[in-house]
C-alpha cells in the first residue's frame, strides 16, 4: 500500500539575476513499511529535495509545483501556510549532523519536551519525560540521558538521540537527509539496524532515505531512486537496481562506486567524466547527455519519457525507443 507520493515537485533559487532549477518535476512513491532510499552526486536536489518532503523548504527556494499525498490528505507544497499541523506528526526530517541537529544549551529532556509540545500543548512534563524515556530506551540508551547536554554524549549516542527526537511522535513518514554521513562504520551500522526497527516495529510507517552511498542503501533500502542533476531519472527495487541498472547515469554511479581496487580487497572511486549542467537555464532534452556514451541527437532535443516496466521505472531515450521495438516486433 502507498503511505506518500511526491508529484510533479519542481523548485527554484533566486540566483542573482536569473534562477537556480534545482528541481525539476520530481516524483516518488514510498510504501506502507518499506525504505526508499534516494542517491545521487553532490548537489543534485537530494537536500532540496528533503527540506520540501518535510514540509521545512530551505527559506530561499521557491516551490512551483508539487503535491505530496500523505496519510490520507493532500498538502499543496506551493502553499507553505498549510504545512505545520503536519510538521513533526504526520512528516518528521531526521536531519544530517547530529551535532549541529541539537540546542546545545538544552538539556534532552527539555528537548523532547518542545517536540511533544508542538503536537499537544498541554502535554505535562513528566509525561513528555516518560514517553522520551520509553523511546530512548527502544533505541538502547539510558535514562540518564534525558539529564544530559548534547556535548556530554558521545557521536553514536547523538545519533541516536536525534533518532529519537525525530520520531517521538511517531511520524508516519520520516525523511533521513544523510543522517550516516559524519558516522563510523560501527555508528553507522547501529542508525542502519535502527531505522529497519523502527519501520519493522510500527514507530513509523515509511522511511526516505537520502544518501551519496549507493553501498549503504543497497543493505537498507527496498528501493532505490537515481537523482541527477534535479530530477529522477531511474527508480527500482534496491537488489535489481544494484545488480542492472537501466539509465546510464545509474549505470556510471554504481560503476564510480564499484570498481575494484587493483590489488587490494578494497573498491576505488572512480570519478564521471564531465561534470554536471548548469542549471540556471532550462535544458531541453536529458541532463546526462553530454555526459553520456550512448548519447544520440534526440537526447539533447527532447527530455526523454518516464518508462515504467513492472516494478520499476527509468528516463532515458534508449530504453524508451528499445521498448518501441520491442513493441514493433
Ligand atoms: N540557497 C541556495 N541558493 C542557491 N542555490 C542553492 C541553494 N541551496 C542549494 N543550492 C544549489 O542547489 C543544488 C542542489 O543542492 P542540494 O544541497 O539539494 O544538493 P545535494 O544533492 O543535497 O548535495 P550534497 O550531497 O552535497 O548535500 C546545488 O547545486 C546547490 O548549489
Amino acid at each position: 500500500m502507498t503511505l506518500a507520493s511526491l508529484t510533479n515537485l519542481t523548485a527554484h533559487y533566486d540566483a542573482g539575476e536569473g534562477r537556480f532549477h534545482a528541481l525539476d518535476d520530481v516524483g516518488l512513491d514510498v510504501e506502507s513499511g518499506r525504505i526508499l532510499g534516494v542517491v545521487g552526486e553532490s548537489g543534485c536536489g537530494k537536500s532540496t529535495m528533503a527540506s520540501v518532503l518535510s514540509l521545512n523548504p530551505a527559506p530561499s527556494l521557491r516551490v512551483t509545483s508539487g503535491t505530496l499525498a500523505v496519510g490520507g490528505k493532500d498538502v499543496d507544497l506551493t502553499d507553505p501556510a498549510s504545512h505545520r499541523p503536519l510538521r513533526g506528526g504526520t512528516v518528521a526530517l531526521l536531519p544530517q549532523g547530529a551535532l549541529n541537529a541539537l540546542n546545545p544549551t538544552r538539556r534532552v529532556g527539555a528537548l523532547a519536551h518542545d517536540i511533544l509540545a508542538a503536537g499537544d500543548r498541554r502535554i505535562k512534563r513528566s509525561e513528555s519525560l516518560r514517553r522520551t524515556a520509553a523511546r530512548l530506551e527502544a533505541l538502547e540508551l539510558p535514562p540518564r540521558v534525558l539529564r544530559a547536554y548534547p556535548h556530554q554524549l558521545s557521536g553514536g549516542m547523538r545519533q541516536r538521540v536525534v533518532t529519537a527526537l525525530a520520531t517521538l511522535r511517531n511520524p508516519r513518514l520520516l525523511v533521513a537527509d544523510e543522517p550516516s554521513s559524519a558516522l563510523d562504520v560501527s555508528s553507522q551500522r547501529l542508525l542502519v539496524d535502527l531505522l529497519r526497527r523502527l519501520v519493522s516495529d510500527g514507530l513509523v510507517e515509511g522511511i526516505v532515505f537520502i544518501t551519496h552511498d549507493v553501498a549503504l542503501l543497497s543493505e537498507l533500502a527496498d528501493r532505490i531512486a537515481v537523482m541527477y542533476a534535479g530530477r529522477v531519472v531511474e527508480e527500482a527495487p534496491a537488489r535489481d537496481l544494484v545488480a542492472s541498472p537501466r539509465h546510464p547515469y545509474s549505470q556510471a554511479l554504481l560503476a564510480s562506486v564499484l570498481v575494484p581496487e587493483p590489488g587490494t580487497r578494497g573498491r576505488r572511486l572512480a570519478g564521471i567524466p564531465g561534470s554536471p549542467p548548469d542549471l540556471r537555464a532550462p535544458i531541453a532534452g536529458c541532463l546526462f547527455a553530454p555526459r553520456c556514451e550512448h548519447a544520440m541527437d534526440k537526447c539533447t532535443a527532447e527530455r526523454p519519457p518516464r518508462l515504467v516496466t513492472g516494478p520499476r521505472d527509468d528516463s532515458c531515450w534508449r530504453s524508451a525507443e528499445s521498448e518501441e521495438a520491442v513493441d514493433a516486433a
